[in-house]
């Protein structure tokens, strides 16, 4: 029998199922796969999604879990892809408002929106609100890229765009995805997380062309001497790695390290 002939002996359903063959043959096309007599199976896809409630326990494992991880690209990309030009700005989420270290925050974030950049933080308090409040009071675009935690965290006032996420690991992909440079303030061990996956990145040629500027020689100059008389003397990382960031106390030139590579093209 030719598929037409088939085709008009067979009803079909409304979303386009074929079923119960005049002929006595019966059978079910459900998209790819074809069942006949007694492998037919009752109602629609729709009816069994809508009217069935199984157990819940899949909700805990792993290859849900796997969806939702999925789920949070697609969001953070989505949000993100359109972004222009950005600078992600890290720092301690503990730097108190109105401190001279927040000042700083709040004029590199600002600053970083009149060089032409979009400013993106970790979306809590602290250095991240500082940089995200400079670039909102320059009129800019202040994101925040905000994580679930254990206690009751929100948002920043001052972010414009804001995406929150479950997981860090996809939140810290966005970071650099979608930045040209990272500004890394004082921070404690979330800021080190950041600036430390960072120079993984660069150091294993992950990424290419990503400046990192570490602002407060104060704060910076104590790790930067351990990694050179220590952990490059020792061998554990090469001479030349020393050079994959740079250390600065003045905003302007923080600007200029940061931008150059997307000012030289
Ligand atoms: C008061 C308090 C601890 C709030 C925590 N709330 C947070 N909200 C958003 N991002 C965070 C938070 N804590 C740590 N991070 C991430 O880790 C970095 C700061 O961690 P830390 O304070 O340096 O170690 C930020 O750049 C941010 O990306």
């Amino acid at each position: 029998m030719s598929s037409t002939e088939r085709n008009e002996a067979v009803e079909v359903d409304v979303e386009g199922r074929e079923y119960g063959r005049p002929d006595g043959r019966s059978e079910q096309v459900l998209g790819p796969v074809v069942r006949r007599r007694d492998q037919m199976v009752p109602g629609t896809t729709d009816q069994r999604l809508l009217d069935t409630r199984g157990p819940s326990d899949w909700v805990h494992s792993d290859p849900w879990r796997v969806l939702r991880i999925q789920s949070e690209f697609v969001e953070g990309f989505g949000a993100l892809a359109e972004l222009g030009p950005a600078i992600s700005v890290f720092g301690s989420a503990r730097t108190p408002a109105g401190s001279p270290e927040y000042e700083t925050g709040r004029r590199i974030g600002a600053a970083l929106v009149d060089a032409g950049y979009a400013v993106i933080t970790g979306g809590g308090p602290g250095a991240m609100e500082a940089a995200n409040r400079g670039a909102s009071e320059a009129d800019g675009v202040s994101v925040g890229l905000g994580i679930e935690l254990p206690f009751e965290q929100g948002l920043n006032e001052y972010v414009n765009i804001g995406v929150n996420f479950r997981y860090f690991f996809v939140r810290k992909t966005m970071f650099v995805k979608y930045a040209h440079g990272f500004v890394v303030l004082p921070g404690g061990f979330g800021t080190l997380d950041e600036l430390f996956e960072a120079l993984t990145l660069l150091q294993t040629g992950k990424v290419t062309r990503f400046p990192i500027v570490l602002f407060g020689s104060a704060y910076w100059s104590g790790l930067a001497d351990w990694l050179r008389e220590t952990m490059i003397a020792q061998g554990k990382a090469s001479p030349h790695d020393e050079q994959l960031f740079s250390i600065t106390d003045d905003v302007d030139e923080a600007i200029a390290l940061v931008t150059r590579v997307t000012a030289e093209g």
